[in-house]
């Protein structure tokens, strides 16, 4: 999940101007129709505008955790994109990991990727790697690559999420969300991600890629079907092979945005797309085997 994308909607409520408070409502009205991949990133905006100070972002990281552990979540990893909001790079994960701290509680387990994008500068993926690497004792298990899929081209950066790698970061990719994408088979062979995030639009190069190394695929029906990547559920390409025995993890992506908490994605399985209860459980159960932290 994406932090900009998952703060409790009754947090920002509480500390959102009124004008901030319309324009989010606004927001999350027309999202909860749908909207188009291009247009689902103009969301993130105003939650940046909301969450603009270190100690929001401390306090929304606590009140997500709490929130998860309420939807019966037992292990998370939070994915973000390291911002400057005024005291620096690092101050902005030190909020985020505090705020994981002081949600600790037996039973629950959170964990940090941090978020580059395709278009992200050589500079920018520097910085983020090696705050990561700083930052691993406290809980940043990984690099992710998100953001609008369309634009930049990760071969710029490649060499510095290589390098994250092999200093034993995690690697997180979303990969297939537009067909236009032209880097999956560039990441894919020099690469090797932990996991491919949605999956949906993929070349059959990287797809047969997929399958063969058996990479975990991370499904997120209620995220693929509001931005339009799939018009119904169960055209979601994962699902099937997921049932073949492929690797698949259920996520969430965004529950602010897309309204859907975990709970919510798998009662979609159940009840939307029938699958028995066993293989539901069985699915959840396995997921533990492909996250980056091994419990
Ligand atoms: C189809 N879903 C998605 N696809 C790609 N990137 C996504 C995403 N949902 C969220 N993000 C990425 O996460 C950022 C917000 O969290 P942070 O401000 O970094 O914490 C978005 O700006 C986008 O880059």
């Amino acid at each position: 999940m994406h932090l900009g994308g998952s703060f409790p909607l009754d947090y920002l409520i509480k500390v959102a101007s009124d004008e901030e408070r319309r324009i989010l409502n606004e927001n999350l009205k027309k999202a909860s129709e749908t909207v188009s991949y291009k247009e689902a990133f103009q969301m993130f905006k105003i939650v940046s505008q909301i969450v603009c100070t270190e100690d929001r972002v401390r306090e929304g990281t606590y009140w997500l955790c709490e929130a998860l552990k309420e939807d019966g979540v037992s292990y998370v990893e939070i994915r973000t994109g390291l911002k400057d909001l005024g005291l620096g790079f690092e101050n902005y994960l030190k909020a985020v990991l505090e705020g994981i701290e002081n949600a600790k509680s037996p039973g629950f387990k959170a964990y940090v990727a941090l978020s580059l994008q395709r278009n992200s500068s050589l500079e920018i993926a520097k910085r983020t790697v090696s705050l990561a690497l700083k930052y691993k004792e406290r809980g940043v298990i990984g690099i992710d690559v998100s953001g609008y899929s369309e634009e930049g081209d990760i071969r710029e950066i490649l060499p510095v999420l290589s390098f994250a790698k092999a200093k034993g970061l995690g690697l997180l990719v979303h990969m297939g969300e537009s067909p236009l994408e032209t880097d999956q088979m560039v990441i894919l062979q020099a690469l090797n991600p932990d996991r491919i995030g949605h999956g949906v639009h993929l070349s059959e190069d990287a797809k047969q890629v997929i399958l063969e190394k058996k990479i975990p695929v991370e499904i997120c029906l209620s995220s693929s079907l509001c931005v339009q990547m799939i018009e119904k559920l169960e055209e979601h390409p994962w699902l099937f092979w997921g049932l073949q025995g492929h690797p698949i993890v259920i996520a969430t992506d965004d529950p602010l945005i897309f309204r859907s908490p975990l709970s919510r994605e798998y009662s979609l399985l159940y009840e939307k797309l029938n699958w028995p209860i066993e293989r539901i459980i069985e699915l959840a159960q396995d997921s533990f085997k492909y996250t980056l932290k091994a419990e």
